[in-house]
């Protein structure tokens, strides 16, 4: 046979192994080739589990009601329209605290993946979640207390040792609103004692333990050694970074976001909330909550907001 004519003997690449996605009863379990993984509740859309390396990166209360009967307590609860406890001299006054969007069943709206790197390369492949929300979905007691027409659709993506939480906000309405929106996400630590919190050097925050007195932060670390709930403001770098044993371990990166919250409740709050288990656990957590919570954002009929943060873990 002529050379040139003779069948080709490079066989096409063969296709890697994919990234799997898992619905279960309440909620959507998706893993890379890599082994990364994560576990999303369609109650609240709250991301309950987050592994890369084999390791948890979320920390979620052993006592964390699962069931829809309440707020999970743990993982990435979604804060919208309105952060803290209610403002009675604003139209969402009227909503529990931290708004609806962690006390809603959200719908699963199906996944997408990608390949980023070369094919069939295993761990180079993300996967994306779409979850939606709106009006249709909510209790007619909710919407008494939100009466405007919206459509959320929250992404989760899962890549290679990241994951990525976006909200997209669409007033679907005729008139305008307002919201708040916050990532309320808890994540793990091994030693709250030997924990950094870095990227706000020198940035303004609302002290909520000192009657909301503003400070400016002193150091270019955040060391924890008892009950903080700082709200900073008006973030001019993207990053926040979770330092562990002198060690860069998790990235937050703010997108279209200005403000971060930082929580730990330690010893007696931790005593007084039923489902924080174990006691404890505020030991091994820090909350890191990135979000648009100073003042409000306005949406006319018609507009998109979209906004939320990137996680790279170490
Ligand atoms: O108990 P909840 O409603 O989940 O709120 C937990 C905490 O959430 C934080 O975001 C707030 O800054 C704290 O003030 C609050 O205590």
């Amino acid at each position: 046979m002529d050379r040139k004519n003779r069948p080709s003997a490079i066989s096409p690449i063969a296709a890697g192994p994919q990234p799997s996605v898992h619905v279960e009863q309440g909620k959507v379990i998706a893993s890379l080739p890599s082994g990364d993984s994560v576990e999303i509740l369609l109650f609240g859309a709250t991301v309950t589990s987050w592994k890369t390396n084999g390791k948890e990166r979320l920390w979620l209360s052993t006592a964390a009601k699962l069931d829809g009967s309440k707020p999970v307590r743990g993982g990435v609860p979604i804060v919208f329209p309105a952060f803290g406890p209610p403002n009675k001299d604003h139209v969402t006054g009227s909503l529990p605290q931290h708004g609806f969007a962690r006390n809603s069943h959200w719908e699963y709206l199906g996944k997408s993946s990608s390949e980023s790197g070369a094919q069939g390369k295993a761990g180079d492949d993300s996967i994306k979640l779409d979850f939606g929300l709106s009006t249709a979905n909510l209790s007619e007691d909710t919407k008494k207390a939100w009466p405007f027409g919206f459509g959320l659709v929250y992404s989760v993506t899962l890549g290679k040792d990241s994951l990525q939480t976006m909200l997209n906000v669409r007033n679907e309405g005729t008139e305008a609103f307002e919201f708040q929106f916050l990532l309320h996400t808890y994540f793990r630590v091994e030693d709250i004692t030997r924990t950094q919190i870095n990227g706000l050097g020198s940035a303004t925050y609302v002290d909520k333990m000192l009657n909301a007195t503003t400070h400016q932060q002193s150091t270019p670390s955040l060391s924890i050694a008892g009950e903080v709930d700082r709200v900073y403001t008006g973030l001019q770098q993207d990053t926040t970074s979770v330092v562990q044993e002198g060690r860069p371990s998790l990235d937050i990166i703010r997108d279209n976001l200005a403000d971060t919250v930082v929580w730990n409740p330690w010893i007696e709050k931790s005593k007084g909330m039923g489902d924080f288990e174990p006691k404890d656990g505020y030991k091994t957590m820090v909350c890191v909550e990135v979000g648009a919570v100073e003042g409000w954002q306005k949406l006319e009929p018609g507009e998109t907001f979209e906004g939320g943060m990137l996680v790279k873990a170490h």
